[in-house]
């Protein structure tokens, strides 16, 4: 991995050296069809509390007719607890409510070891796992004194707080808050020009997931800093698995799928507060959004050719119908990057508003919009997205694949070994 917060200077060239090494090495093992028989590396996503799509296991299991006697009430009485929490414990506490419930419930983790590309059910195994031979009667005190934990904390720390306050606990980069029916996920990592790493494509696929299921009328995506988003995180393609390049393309290709799909599905009003540059992935998506609001500081950029890759976030499909054929062969095959005027003429962005007032427009508009009757909104959502998300899904699965290819090619390697070595910025 090249140093995150350095020039590129010497020290970035010696790591540079390490990535490329590592590439070159990945590159032969393929070519001459070897495979590593290493276990999944300690920096695996799985193992990160933030990858996993969770459910607290109250919402979602029965009680074991085996849990008997006093404490069984107070369980019972713990997990309805459970569906009242007012914030999001994290996936770190849902992993150790699962791991409790199954412990209290079933006995000692007695299912088999989930595969290795299985990551959530990998995670919620582990974490039964590692409560070992722990009773049942101590797994359900555990359980108890967990919630009872959360559910204080929860009070207290929500009790006089204006909603604009309420951020939700669990994610690392990005922000997600709530305020007037609106929900907010705000890519934060300003320095990297809110570039996406693989974290950040898992988190936003949680915060997605909760979003569809809070009281919000309306969820919008947003960047911190001076960009939306610079797209995907290149240093995602260097860091490489033992199991080698060809493992991490297939590991790629269904996290891009994931991510995308949760655009196509998301069943309430999706806008993008674009703030900013946007590149990539970043620009692709916007096709699955409802409205689009730009600051006209902003650019649409997607250099797929200029990287040896091709398009993703069913871009191949909703750029011609948005902008014509001959519009969205510039973009998405010579990469034209687009001002916000541009993207706006094209039917790609909603409307452009002054950077000096974008903000404030935007989150006027917003909040009047927020008020409109919830549910009609998602029902006019859903029969307008209805129409065409099975087709949706078949292109997003046919260009994650297509990717999954790509990435393996010399054209991919070279362009991102140039931008770390500076040769090639976009
Ligand atoms: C699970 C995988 C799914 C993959 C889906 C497929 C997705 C495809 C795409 O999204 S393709 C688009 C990829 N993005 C790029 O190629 C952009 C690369 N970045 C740039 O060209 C430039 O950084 C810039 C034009 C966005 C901004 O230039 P500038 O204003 O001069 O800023 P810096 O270059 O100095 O950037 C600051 C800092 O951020 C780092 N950075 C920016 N973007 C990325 C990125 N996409 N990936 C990794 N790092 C990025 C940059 O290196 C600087 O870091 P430093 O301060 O030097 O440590």
């Amino acid at each position: 991995m090249p140093p995150q917060n350095s020039a590129h200077g010497p020290p970035f060239r010696v790591a540079m050296a390490g990535v490329v090494g590592r590439l070159i090495r990945c590159w032969c093992r393929r070519a001459v069809g070897g495979r590593s028989r290493s276990a999944l590396p300690s920096g695996h996503p799985a193992l990160h509390p933030g990858c996993c799509s969770l459910k607290v296991p109250a919402l979602q299991l029965h009680v074991s007719k085996t849990a008997m006697g006093a404490s069984q009430k107070d369980f019972e009485n713990a997990m309805n607890q459970v569906k009242l929490l007012k914030e999001d414990p994290g996936n770190e506490v849902k992993l150790k409510l699962y791991a409790l419930y199954k412990q209290a419930t079933e006995g000692p983790c007695n299912t088999p070891k989930p595969g290795v590309f299985d990551l959530i059910n990998k995670a919620k195994w582990e974490a039964w796992n590692a409560l070992g031979s722990l009773p049942k009667e101590t797994a359900r005190q555990n359980y108890v004194d967990l919630v009872s934990g959360l559910s204080s904390s929860s009070d207290s720390s929500s009790q006089g707080k204006p909603e604009a306050e309420r951020k939700q606990a669990g994610y690392e980069t990005v922000v997600m808050t709530s305020e007037e029916g609106i929900t907010k996920i705000m890519l934060n990592r300003p320095a990297k020009k809110n570039a996406l790493t693989e974290q950040m494509y898992q988190e936003i696929i949680l915060a997605l997931e909760a979003a569809s299921k809070d009281d919000s009328a309306i969820t919008v995506l947003t960047g911190n800093g001076d960009y939306y988003s610079s797209g995907n995180d290149l240093t995602n393609f260097t860091n490489i698995p033992p199991e080698g390049v060809e493992a991490k393309a297939k590991n790629s290709a269904i996290l891009l799928r994931n991510f995308v799909g949760s655009f196509i599905d998301f069943p309430k009003p999706l806008v993008a507060v674009v703030n900013g540059p946007a590149v990539g992935i970043s620009v692709t998506v916007l096709g699955l959004f409802d409205l689009v609001y730009a600051t006209d500081r902003a650019t649409f950029h997607t250099p797929f050719s200029h990287l040896g890759q091709t398009p993703e976030g069913c871009s191949s499909y909703t750029f011609p119908k948005i902008m014509g054929p001959a519009k969205a062969a510039e973009m998405l095959i010579f990469g034209k990057k687009l001002t916000a005027g541009e993207a706006c003429a094209q039917g790609l962005v909603t409307e452009v508003f002054p950077d000096s007032s974008f903000q404030k427009e935007v989150w006027t508009r917003l909040k009047a919009y927020s008020k409109l009757p919830q549910n009609a909104m998602r029902i006019s959502k859903q029969i307008i997205r209805s129409q065409e998300k099975e087709k949706l899904h078949a292109i997003n699965a046919k260009e994650s694949s297509i990717l999954q290819e790509r990435w393996l090619s010399s054209e991919c390697m070279n362009a991102i070994m140039n931008f770390f070595s500076q040769k090639a910025k976009l």
